[in-house]
């Protein structure tokens, strides 16, 4: 009972309006509604319960997410669902699997790759689920680069077919989700052949891998999972596969040919259009990829938040309560940036999501423009956030003590599940170099007089932004959002331009790249940094209504501003953008904003919204009755089904009796 009154102390001590966070979390009202009437709607059906996954053998698991996937099939046409709702119910179902790939790869690939006659005969099919389809790009030899595939379609005029087939090892397509058991199809991307011999590179093409009678590889197809992956139950759930052809045919029109076409003749014509854009399903899953990874560091700091109001260590003075963990600045100094960063991530993916809109609308009406910037911000805030969110996962684990290693406390599968997202959709030491590739490309255009636009506007107040020294003479001074931005842009461009000054003296300049690819990355980070910050910074810009709502969301913005300044000291003062004594009060005033952050601590994270369900964290609940449930989650352990383990007879009693002969001796 003393853990229940803690958390309602905690909530009591809050200094804003919970309910109205909750609805800037959701980002509006309407969201809000869908997303707790899924979330609850989940929550109260037991089929989707999940506290079993972690022991169950991967076949019996493998069933059950089948058995949920159909489940949550037949709700969402029960219930006549939207797709936004929809969404949201496969969401908080959390369980990876088939469909996610399915939604999310192959129905958006076949959008925008396929002319309109293939979206008409491919689409109907895949929204009723008649067919499932998986994203086959990558290979067991090639997954990074992208152009070195392997995987040949060759097109056949006197058939008017594609032969797809697979020319070596290295070339076994590995990894796809929902390949190993489950698709009846596959975007499969091959090098184009043309009858000329001649290599037209990457391209898409639908191939069907699966009898849909009786689900039987076709003919010239092996098919199967590629094994068991990190941790128990997690992204086991998920069939990843491995996928060979033996001069499979194809007919001609399941070459995806919104972009480039082959004709009845075996010409190649290719649309006036940028040949990336063959990538642009992968810039739409980062873009969903940097919103899913606030969800999962929000889960996490939930976790260790709510866990750290109720945990106590020392300070107890005549048999008095100890001290809750939350209240050492230590356990504040780790978690609170933590939880700052989860907003932030929450803001800048909902600034993402309008530029992936706005690109795309700029496409169809056929300018380009913005392209090489989405792909520059998709690729670099995919990786910046997945990388943070992973690591932030394990130090949540840390900041729960032993308890966090325990499975129930949610953080072990949580980080299991998470931190491929590291490496799926571009490694994320690649798509920083990417981002450095466009860095270095706008800033060799400054001396021509080219005005960088978006995101790297900055990059075209050069002068100054070499120049400049921070202002900053007391604490105070760090809690204004235009000094903040500034030393945050002088950074980036200082260690945007050095790079630049590094890669002119090499006579080639990939071998630049090459050479000096960790500072490039470096680089990138800044400038992605920078990113966040400023969208954190226009988000307040907003009305944003409610008691108190606006002054914690400023709180944590300098929070997340100062901790990144602190643990990159180092750059800011090297670069000379601050002083060391400019450092040190910025330090001073972090901790102050820890003190704000204190009280407010349990209601923030009560803003996500989250059930215990999906929490599914002892450590975690609402409630905060923590301690009487680990108990009686222990004694659900298969291993205390018995009070004499399996075995004793075999190994522990002759080791007992061994032991005792030998003392007689
Ligand atoms: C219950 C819990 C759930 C958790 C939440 C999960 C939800 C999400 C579901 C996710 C499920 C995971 C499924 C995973 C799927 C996959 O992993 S699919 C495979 C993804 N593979 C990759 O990402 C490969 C990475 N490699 C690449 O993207 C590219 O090859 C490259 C490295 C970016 C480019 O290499 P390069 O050789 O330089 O490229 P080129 O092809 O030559 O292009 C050069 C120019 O093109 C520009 N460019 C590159 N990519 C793009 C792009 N996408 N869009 C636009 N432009 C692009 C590049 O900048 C160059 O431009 P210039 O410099 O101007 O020439
Ligand atoms: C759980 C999971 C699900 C996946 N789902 C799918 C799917 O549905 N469909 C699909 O097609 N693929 C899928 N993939 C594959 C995934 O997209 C690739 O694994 C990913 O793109 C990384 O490529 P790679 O494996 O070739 O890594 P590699 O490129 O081999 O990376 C190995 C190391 O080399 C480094 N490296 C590589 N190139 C460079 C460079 N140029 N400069 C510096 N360092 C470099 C990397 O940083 C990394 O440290 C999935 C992968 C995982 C783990």
């Amino acid at each position: 009972m003393e853990d229940v009154d803690h958390l309602a102390h905690e909530r009591s001590k809050a200094q804003f309006d919970v309910e109205e966070m909750k609805i800037v979390w959701a980002g509006s009202r309407h969201a809000f509604e869908v997303t707790d009437r899924m979330s609850r709607l989940v929550a109260s059906d037991p089929i989707f319960r999940k506290d079993n996954r972690t022991l169950l053998p991967r076949k019996e698991l493998f069933k059950n997410t089948l058995r949920k996937a159909a489940h949550a099939w037949k709700r969402i046409i029960e219930l006549r669902l939207t797709e936004e709702e929809a969404s949201k119910l496969r969401f908080f179902a959390d369980e990876p699997n088939f469909t996610e790939l399915h939604w999310g790869m192959f129905v958006p690939f076949i959008k925008g790759q396929g002319t309109d006659e293939q979206q008409k005969k491919w689409l109907p099919l895949a929204y009723k689920m008649q067919i499932i389809g998986c994203y086959a790009q990558t290979e067991l030899g090639h997954g990074s680069n992208v152009q070195g595939l392997e995987t040949t379609a060759t097109f056949d005029p006197l058939t008017d077919e594609f032969v797809i087939h697979s020319p070596t090892l290295a070339s076994s397509k590995w990894w796809p989700g929902g390949l190993g058991k489950v698709s009846t199809h596959a975007v499969v991307f091959a090098r184009l052949i043309i009858t000329d011999d001649r290599d037209y590179g990457v391209h898409g093409f639908i191939v069907q891998l699966r009898s849909l009678d009786d689900h039987l590889p076709l003919p010239g197809i092996t098919v199967g999972d590629i094994g068991n992956k990190f941790g128990s139950g997690a992204y086991n759930t998920m069939d990843n596969g491995l996928l060979r052809f033996d001069n499979v045919r194809i007919p001609r029109d399941q070459m995806l040919m919104r972009i480039s076409q082959v004709t009845r003749e075996g010409k190649y014509v290719q649309s006036n259009v940028p040949r990336q854009l063959v990538y642009g399903t992968m810039v739409y899953v980062r873009q969903t990829i940097v919103a899913d990874a606030s969800c999962a560091l929000a889960r996490a700091v939930c976790i260790a938040t709510r866990y750290s109001a109720v945990r106590r260590q020392f300070g107890s003075q005549n048999g008095g309560v100890e001290t809750q963990v939350i209240d050492y600045k230590t356990q504040q100094n780790r978690l609170f940036p933590l939880l700052a960063s989860a907003y932030a991530f929450r803001f800048v993916g909902e600034w993402l999501k309008w530029l992936y809109t706005d690109v795309t609308q700029r496409l169809q009406a056929k300018d380009f423009s913005t392209l090489p910037e989405a792909h520059a911000c998709t690729a670099g805030l995919k990786s910046l956030t997945t990388t943070v969110t992973a690591d932030s996962i394990e130090e949540c684990r840390k900041l729960c003590g032993g308890h966090g290693y325990l499975s129930c406390s949610g953080l072990p599968e949580l980080f299991a599940v998470y931190i491929p997202a590291c490496t799926y959709e571009g490694d994320n030491v690649v798509l920083l170099l990417q981002v450095a590739r466009f860095l270095m490309k706008t800033v060799s255009q400054l001396p021509s007089g080219m005005k960088p636009v978006g995101t790297t506007a900055y990059l075209g107040r050069v002068e100054d932004l070499m120049q400049c020294h921070s202002t900053v003479k007391k604490a105070e001074d760090w809690l204004n959002p235009s000094v903040v931005l500034e030393v945050f842009e002088a950074r980036a461009t200082r260690l945007s331009v050095a790079c630049a000054q590094n890669l002119s003296k090499f006579a080639k300049q990939e071998e630049g790249f090459l050479e000096l690819a960790a500072d490039l990355v470096e680089a990138a980070v800044a400038h992605c940094q920078l990113i966040v910050v400023s969208k954190f910074i226009e988000k307040l810009q907003e009305d944003i209504p409610g008691k108190g709502v606006k002054e914690q969301l400023q709180t944590l913005c300098y929070v997340y501003a100062l901790n990144l300044l602190h643990k990159h000291l180092g750059d800011f003062v090297a670069t000379g953008c601050i002083t060391p004594k400019q450092a040190s009060l910025a330090n001073d005033q972090l901790r102050s904003l820890y003190s704000q952050v204190r009280p407010n601590a349990v209601a923030l994270v009560d803003s996500f919204n989250y059930t215990d369900h999906y929490l599914s964290s002892i450590l975690g609940r609402y409630d905060g009755n923590v301690y009487p449930k680990l108990y009686e989650e222990a004694w659900k352990d298969p291993l205390n089904e018995s009070v004499v383990p399996d075995g004793y007879h075999e190994y522990i009693r002759p080791l007992l009796k061994q032991q005792l002969r030998n003392a007689r001796l």
